[in-house]
């Protein structure tokens, strides 16, 4: 484990650090915001934060102005790298595969396999870490953008038990229906119809499920890439299983960090309510 960056930030500090993770056989790197509280030796909870297609650790931390909402409440942010990286990892040319594409599973398909373990990765091997090396508890929300939006919601139903809260922006609500998810899940997951449903948001909300965790979801109206993300097909599926979901369109707002910093403080606030709870 080495410390690549730290810089004072509302009184706690964000820090980069880089490892060797054991489930993509690669250094991996993460942004992660220690609170006042968790400086003071106070263990604190941990989100999550997934980033989407071409972002890498950096993208949250320097865009999305958590920190100060961090701080507030005493939480721990965890933002990983969104795939593994390097002259032996895998990679295609376009930007929604390979590199900076990981989508949040375990790829069962050649050349991607060896590496692309994203869900060990971000549910088991990151949070181990991170409860061992740093003042955090084993009390975890998930969130994300897009791609990541995609991962914090599908890593929550699919780990039940494993978070408290969870929430997205402008998430890929149907990967296995979306050009983005078909083309990754085909890469990645084969031709297994089984395994895509097993990824998908929309999907994997129609099940029955032993936990059913709110969910905040919000939703930039002038996003460019809305076509693909169907927040009308989770709210639908939302609906007919019952399933707690509150749905906000922003009118005016599209894809970018501009949007996500604007309603930040409405999501840490949710995700401190649940981690913080007695
Ligand atoms: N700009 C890309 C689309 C990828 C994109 O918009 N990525 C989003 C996540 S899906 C992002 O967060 N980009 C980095 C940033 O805004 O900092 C392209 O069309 O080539």
């Amino acid at each position: 484990m080495q410390r690549l960056e730290q810089h004072a930030s509302f009184g706690g500090r964000q820090e980069v650090w880089q490892h060797d993770a054991a489930s993509t056989g690669t250094p991996m790197k993460f942004g992660i915001y220690l609170p006042p509280a968790a400086l003071a030796g106070e263990k604190c909870p941990v989100l999550y934060w997934l980033s989407g297609l071409t972002c890498t650790e950096q993208n949250f931390i320097t865009k999305a102005g958590a920190q100060q909402w961090a701080a507030q409440h005493g939480l721990i942010v965890v933002a990983p790298d969104t795939s593994p990286r390097g002259a032996g990892v895998p990679d295609d040319a376009a930007y929604d595969l390979g590199q900076g594409a990981g989508f949040y599973v375990n790829a069962t398909q050649a050349p991607w396999a060896a590496h692309f373990r994203m869900e060990d990765y971000v549910a088991q091997e990151l949070p181990a870490l991170v409860e061992r090396h740093f003042a955090a508890l084993p009390v975890r929300g998930i969130s994300g953008h897009s791609m990541g939006g995609h991962g914090a919601i599908t890593l929550a139903l699919r780990h039940p038990g494993r978070y408290r809260s969870v929430s997205a922006f402008a998430p890929i609500c149907a990967a296995a229906q979306a050009p983005w998810g078909r083309k990754a899940f085909a890469a990645y997951l084969g031709d297994n119809p089984a395994a895509w449903q097993a990824h998908d948001a929309t999907a994997l909300i129609a099940r029955p499920l032993s936990e059913r965790l709110p969910l905040l979801v919000d939703q930039g109206e002038a996003d460019e890439f809305l076509p693909q993300l169907r927040p009308d097909l989770l709210q639908a599926a939302c609906e007919r299983a019952g399933h707690p979901l509150t749905l906000r369109m922003h009118a005016g707002h599209d894809h970018s960090y501009y949007f996500m910093a604007s309603f930040m403080a409405d999501h840490m606030a949710h995700h401190a309510a649940a981690l913080r709870a007695p």
